[in-house]
C-alpha cells in the first residue's frame, strides 16, 4: 500500500480548515482580526490600567496560595528574629511568611502591592484623559459611568487588600472604616455589627474580606472591566480629528498583527516595570508595624494614595456635632459629612457629569472625535477645579507628615488645608480658562502666520524677520479651529540646528507614515471587507 506523504507545511492550514469546519470561526475571526484602532499615546493610559490589573490578578492568586485569612491568635515562630515569640493572629503571620519563608513570596506581596497603586493611578489618569478630551460624550456616557464604577469598586479591592495582613497599620484603617460605618444615622449601628460580627475588631472581619477581596471584587471588575471593553469595541474607539479622519471613521492599525503585537509589547513593559519596582523598593513591611491591638495607634499612619483624599477631608472637618431633638437626643458624629455626604456628592457628581454637560451646551449629537482641552475652556476649568480640590484632600491626608517633615504647627496645616479647600478651586477654575482662551489665540496666530522657524532673515533694507512656515491643509476638526499637532506641517529644509532636533528625534520614533487612503464613507463598502489592500493608517467606517 502507498503511504501519503506528510507534508508539515501544509499542516496549519489543515488544521484551521479542521477547526473552522467544526467551529465556523473564520468569519469572525476575521472580522476581529481586522478591527482597526486609532493610535494616540494617551490611548494607552486604560490598558495600562488594564495589564496592571492582569498582574494583580496574576500575584493575587499566588498569594492566596500562602495566606491564611483567620484571626485565630498564634504565636509566631518563623525566620523574623524580631516578633519571634510574639502572639498574632494567623493572617499577620502568615504574610510574615510570605515575605520571609516563601520563596518568591516577597517580591510577589510587592508586586501586588506596586501593581495596585499603578491600577489605581492608571485609573484616575485614564478617567481624566477621557474628560479633558470629551471622550464621554455621547454616545459613551454608559462607558463613562461603567469607568467610575470600576474606580470606585478599585477602591474597596485596594481597601480590603490592605487590611488583609492585620498588621499595625491595616489595623488602623479598619478601625476608620468602622468609624465611618457607626456614623451613619439609624442604620449605621446595625450595619457594623453585621460587618464586624458584634463589636469592632471582632474575629471575623479578616476572612470576610478576604472572600470580598479574591473572590467578590475580582470577579466584579473582571465583569465591568469586560462590558467596558466591549462598549469601546462596539462604538469603536474615538480618534483625534486629522486629515481623512471624520466623525464617522476609524482610521488606524487593524488589531493583527501590528496593534495586538504592540499590545504584546507593551503588556510586558507593563508586567517589567511593576516587577522591577517589586524587587527593587521595598513597599509596605508589615512586619515593622507589628501586629494590630485595638489599642495602639501609631503615629504618621497614612493609607495607600488613593485612599489619602478621605483621610484628608476627615481631618479638615471642624468638630460640628447636629444633634436632632428626637427622644433623648440624636447626634450626627461631624465624621459622617466628610466620610459619607462628601463621596456621594462626588460619585453623583462626577458619574452625571455627561449628562450635565450635554444639558448645559443642548448638544445631544454623536461624537467620535476628540476635543482638545484648550478648545473646550469651561470644561477644562471644571476638571482643573475637581483635580485642585482632590489634590488639596490628599495632601491634607499627610498633613500630620508634612507638618513633623518641614516643622510647620499641625494646626496652621489643617486651617490652611480649610481655607485651600475653599479658595483654590476657583482660582484653579480662573487660571485654567484664561490659559485656556491664550492658547486659542496662539492657535489662531500661528494659523494666520504659519509655524515660527528660529531663522531670521535680513531683509535687503536692513530689517530682521523671522521665516514662518505656512501650513498645510487641516481637514475633519470639530468645529473648533485646529490644532497644530495634527496640521502635518513639513519641516523647513532650513532650519537651525536645534531646532530641527525635536523633528529629526521624532521622525526615528514615528517615521512619517504613508498617507491614509481615502477615509471610508458611511456609503462605501467597509474596508474590513478587503483586508489585503489595507496598510498602515487604514480606515474603517463607523456603522
Ligand atoms: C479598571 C479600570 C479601567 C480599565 C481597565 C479601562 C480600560 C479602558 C481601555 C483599555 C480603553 C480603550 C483605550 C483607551 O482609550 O485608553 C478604555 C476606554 C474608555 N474608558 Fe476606560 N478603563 C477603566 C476605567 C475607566 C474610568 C474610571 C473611566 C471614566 C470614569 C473610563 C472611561 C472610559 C471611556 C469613556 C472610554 C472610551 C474612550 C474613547 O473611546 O476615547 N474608564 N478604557
Ligand atoms: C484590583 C484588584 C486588586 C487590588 C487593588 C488589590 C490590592 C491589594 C493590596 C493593596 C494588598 C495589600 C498588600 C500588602 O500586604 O502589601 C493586597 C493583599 C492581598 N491580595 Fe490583593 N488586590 C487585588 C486583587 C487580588 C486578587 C485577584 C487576589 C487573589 C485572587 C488577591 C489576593 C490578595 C491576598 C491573598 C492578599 C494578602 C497577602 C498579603 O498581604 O500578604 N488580590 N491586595
Amino acid at each position: 500500500m502507498k503511504r501519503r506523504k506528510f507534508d508539515a507545511a501544509a499542516l496549519p492550514a489543515k488544521s484551521a480548515r479542521a477547526v473552522d469546519d467544526r467551529f465556523q470561526v473564520a468569519t469572525p475571526l476575521r472580522k476581529l482580526l481586522n478591527k482597526v484602532f486609532p493610535d494616540h499615546w494617551s490611548f494607552l493610559l486604560g490598558e495600562i490600567a488594564l495589564f496592571s490589573f492582569v498582574v494583580l490578578l496574576l500575584t493575587g492568586v499566588f498569594l492566596t496560595f500562602f495566606f491564611e485569612p483567620a484571626m485565630t491568635e498564634v504565636i509566631y515562630n518563623g525566620s523574623y528574629a524580631p516578633l519571634r515569640g510574639t502572639p498574632m493572629s494567623a493572617a499577620y503571620a502568615s504574610s510574615l511568611d510570605i515575605s520571609f519563608d516563601v520563596r518568591g513570596g516577597l517580591i510577589m506581596r510587592q508586586m501586588h502591592h506596586w501593581s495596585a497603586l499603578l491600577f489605581m493611578a492608571a485609573i484616575v489618569v485614564h478617567m481624566l484623559r477621557v474628560f479633558f478630551t470629551g471622550a464621554f460624550r455621547k454616545p459613551r456616557e454608559t462607558n463613562w459611568i461603567i469607568g467610575s464604577l470600576l474606580f470606585w469598586v478599585g477602591f474597596l479591592a485596594g481597601f480590603t487588600g490592605y487590611s488583609l495582613p492585620d498588621d499595625g497599620l491595616s489595623g488602623t484603617g479598619l478601625r476608620i472604616a468602622s468609624a465611618i460605618i457607626l456614623s451613619i444615622p439609624v442604620i449605621g449601628s446595625w450595619v457594623s455589627s453585621s460587618i464586624f460580627g458584634g463589636e469592632f475588631p471582632g474575629t471575623i472581619i479578616i476572612s470576610r474580606f478576604f472572600i470580598a477581596h479574591v473572590l467578590l471584587i475580582p470577579g466584579l471588575l473582571v465583569a465591568l472591566i469586560s462590558v467596558h471593553l466591549g462598549l469601546v469595541f462596539k462604538q469603536k474607539h474615538t480618534q483625534w480629528p486629522g486629515p481623512g479622519r471624520t466623525n464617522s471613521n476609524v482610521v488606524g492599525e487593524r488589531m493583527f498583527p501590528r496593534y495586538a503585537l504592540k499590545q504584546g509589547g507593551f503588556f510586558m513593559v507593563v508586567f517589567g516595570v511593576i516587577a522591577l519596582m517589586g524587587g527593587l523598593f521595598q513597599i509596605n513591611p508589615i512586619w515593622l508595624f507589628g501586629p494590630y491591638e485595638a489599642w495602639v495607634v501609631s503615629a504618621a499612619s497614612q493609607p495607600d494614595w488613593y485612599v489619602m483624599f478621605l483621610d484628608g477631608s476627615t481631618r479638615l472637618m471642624p468638630g460640628w456635632e447636629i444633634s436632632i431633638p428626637i427622644g433623648d437626643g440624636y447626634v450626627i458624629p461631624p465624621l459622617f459629612w466628610p466620610t459619607v455626604v462628601l463621596p456621594g456628592i462626588l460619585v453623583g457628581l462626577s458619574t452625571m457629569y455627561p449628562f450635565l454637560e450635554a444639558r448645559r451646551l443642548k448638544d445631544y449629537k454623536h461624537h467620535n472625535l476628540l476635543q482638545r482641552p484648550r478648545d473646550v475652556p469651561a470644561r477644562t476649568a471644571v476638571g482643573a477645579m475637581a483635580v485642585t480640590f482632590y489634590i488639596v484632600l490628599t495632601l491634607s491626608g499627610a498633613n500630620d507628615v508634612i507638618a513633623d517633615k518641614f516643622q510647620i504647627s499641625l494646626n496652621a496645616m489643617t486651617w490652611a488645608g480649610r481655607i485651600g479647600l475653599l479658595i483654590l478651586p476657583p482660582i484653579a477654575y480662573y487660571v485654567t480658562y484664561r490659559l485656556c482662551l491664550g492658547l486659542q489665540q496662539h492657535d489662531r496666530e500661528v494659523l494666520a502666520h504659519g509655524v515660527e522657524t528660529g531663522i531670521i532673515k535680513r531683509l535687503p533694507d536692513g530689517r530682521f524677520v523671522e521665516v514662518h512656515q505656512p501650513l498645510t491643509s487641516a481637514d475633519g476638526h470639530d468645529g473648533h479651529p485646529p490644532a497644530l499637532d495634527y496640521v502635518g506641517w513639513v519641516v523647513p529644509k532650513k532650519m537651525n540646528r536645534l531646532g530641527a532636533l525635536g523633528p529629526a528625534i521624532r521622525g526615528f520614533f514615528y517615521p512619517i507614515e504613508k498617507p491614509a487612503e481615502a477615509p471610508v464613507s458611511p456609503g462605501h463598502p467597509p474596508v474590513e471587507a478587503r483586508p489585503e489592500r489595507e496598510e498602515i493608517g487604514s480606515g474603517e467606517s463607523r456603522r
